[in-house]
């Protein structure tokens, strides 16, 4: 498998395959073209695409048969069906037998690129490796051949040892798993990690965003429909439960879907069967499902906006993923990581980060955990003008927040605390309240003006914006010697 996405494209129209060479262009992605069933079946074999562009009717072979015989080969790779006007039930036969999607030609680049980006992302999940530290396949510290086109999922705190157990332990299993962590901790990687690992490995893998989709597109994108079942529905659509049957289905942000479809889909996890919105038909299906989420379940069942019914079901097994900023030194191992990788694929050089450098990092909140990190590095590295990592290579701004923040916790402190002897002082009855408190705050601001200063009483006096004879009279008021200066 290359690291740019490959598409495999058959057909014997020539228009189609410049059309595909065009529009996916060189060098982001690598087109092989094929004008039969047979060179189609060699070039699937040598090339190993990502997807694949396959036409119904070919010069030697239908391509309803020539699916069936790519899936014996790879049930990974998703395929879609080009037909022509009348062929869409044939189109609709295929989906049921693994293809992963179909177009009716002719069609706009507009209508295709979707299509083709949706199948190649679906492949990446499937197929890109998701190494777990010492993984036998990866072999040196990620620069095998293998190690670049995986993605390495790191850790050694033992928050994330006890991930990597986990997921040794439950892959084998069909136990359905939850994954739980704020927004970009690893929950797609640790799912794809799982599925790579587990029985299922060799059969489909489908990934649904839950909270990207409108509910009632969800309705039909997860299980399908029948042709007239709502306005637009102008064909029958089969859905990802059905195309998953065998393989692994991932519920991305669970936590966001709605009652009614949390209803459906705890239907379809306790009796493992289903309709298609508009059919009456039940439908046999064998699934396993990862889900994850960044919202907390518990309050959510609290809050009556989960079924706890359903949670219980998909919890099965749970993997939680903790916050970047309780990793400990994996932050250094990861931001060191991530540099060099990305130094490598942006061509810029890369020696060393800062101490400074790292300090700000360090003390930076990462809300956006490792996928922030990732974009931070990746802008760092563009404004680098040199191959050690300095402060002012990070973006504008960067790490000045927490600065700010913690000056700013400061002075809520020193400020509750002024509060605090304030009160206990009314509360005690004093009548002095005012002249003790400014002269406290005299000394503290005089005595650090002269040190600043090095008891240069001519600065120290301008810099305070008072006379020099009043500095005098205020130090030896207050009690002030050289030896508390
Ligand atoms: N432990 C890790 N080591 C290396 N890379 C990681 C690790 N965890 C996450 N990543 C990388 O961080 C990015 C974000 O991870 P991922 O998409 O899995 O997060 P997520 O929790 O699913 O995010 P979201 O909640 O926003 O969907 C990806 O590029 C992933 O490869």
């Amino acid at each position: 498998m290359n690291d740019r996405p490959t598409l495999l494209v058959i057909d014997d129209d020539p228009l189609i395959l410049q059309c595909m060479q065009l529009c996916l262009p060189e060098p982001d992605y690598q087109v092989f073209t094929s004008t039969n069933a047979t060179t189609g079946m060699e070039s699937f074999r040598r090339h190993e695409p990502d997807a694949v562009l396959l036409d119904v009717q070919l010069p030697d072979q239908s391509g309803l048969a020539l699916i069936h015989e790519l899936r014996e080969l790879d049930r990974r790779v998703p395929v879609i069906l080009m037909t022509g006007h009348g062929t869409a039930e044939t189109a609709i036969t295929a989906m049921s037998g693994g293809a992963f999607e179909y177009i009716t030609k002719p069609f706009e680049p507009d209508e295709i690129l979707p299509l083709i980006d949706s199948a190649l992302e679906t492949s990446r999940m499937a197929r890109r490796p998701a190494a777990l530290p010492n993984d036998p396949k990866i072999t040196g510290s990620g620069k095998s051949p293998v190690a670049a086109r995986a993605d390495l999922v790191l850790g050694s705190c033992p928050q994330m040892i006890e991930v990597f157990r986990s997921i040794g332990r439950v892959a084998s299993r069909e136990a359905a798993v939850l994954i739980l962590g704020e927004t970009g901790t690893g929950k797609e990687v640790v799912a794809r990690a799982i599925y790579q690992h587990s029985q299922r490995h060799d059969q489909v893998f489908h990934a649904i965003n839950c909270a990207a989709i409108p509910e009632a597109l969800l309705e039909s994108e997860l299980f399908g429909h029948e042709k007239g079942s709502f306005t637009g529905a102008d064909q029958r659509r089969v859905g990802k439960f059905e195309l998953c049957d065998g393989g692994t289905l991932f519920l991305d942000e669970i936590g966001d879907m709605s009652p009614v479809m949390q209803t459906k889909l705890l239907r379809v996890l306790q009796e493992k069967e289903f309709e298609r919105v508009g059919g009456s038909r039940p439908i046999k299906t064998d699934v396993r499902i990862i889900a994850a989420t960044n919202r907390d379940l518990k309050a959510a069942m609290n809050d009556g906006s989960f079924r706890s019914d359903l949670f219980y079901r998909l919890n099965e097994f749970t993997i939680e993923l903790p916050p970047l900023r309780q990793r400990g030194g994996d932050f250094a191992e990861m931001a060191e990581h991530f540099f060099a990788l990305y130094a490598t694929q942006l061509g810029k050089d890369f020696v060393s980060i800062a101490p400074e450098t790292m300090q700000r990092l360090l003390a930076h909140p990462w809300p956006g955990n490792v996928r922030e990190l990732q974009g931070v590095i990746k802008q760092t590295l563009l404004k680098a003008s040199g191959p050690v990592i300095v402060p002012a290579f990070l973006p504008n701004g960067f790490g000045y927040e927490s600065e700010l923040e913690s000056h700013h916790s400061v002075a809520i402190g020193w400020r509750e605390g002024l509060a605090e002897d304030v009160r206990q002082r009314i509360a005690a009855g004093s009548f002095s309240v005012s002249s003790d408190i400014h002269d406290e705050a005299d000394r503290i601001l005089i005595s650090e003006m002269l040190k600043a200063t090095g008891n240069n009483l001519s600065e120290a006096s301008s810099r305070l914006g008072i006379s020099r004879p009043t500095l005098r009279s205020r130090i030896r008021a207050l009690g002030l010697r050289p030896d508390t200066m």
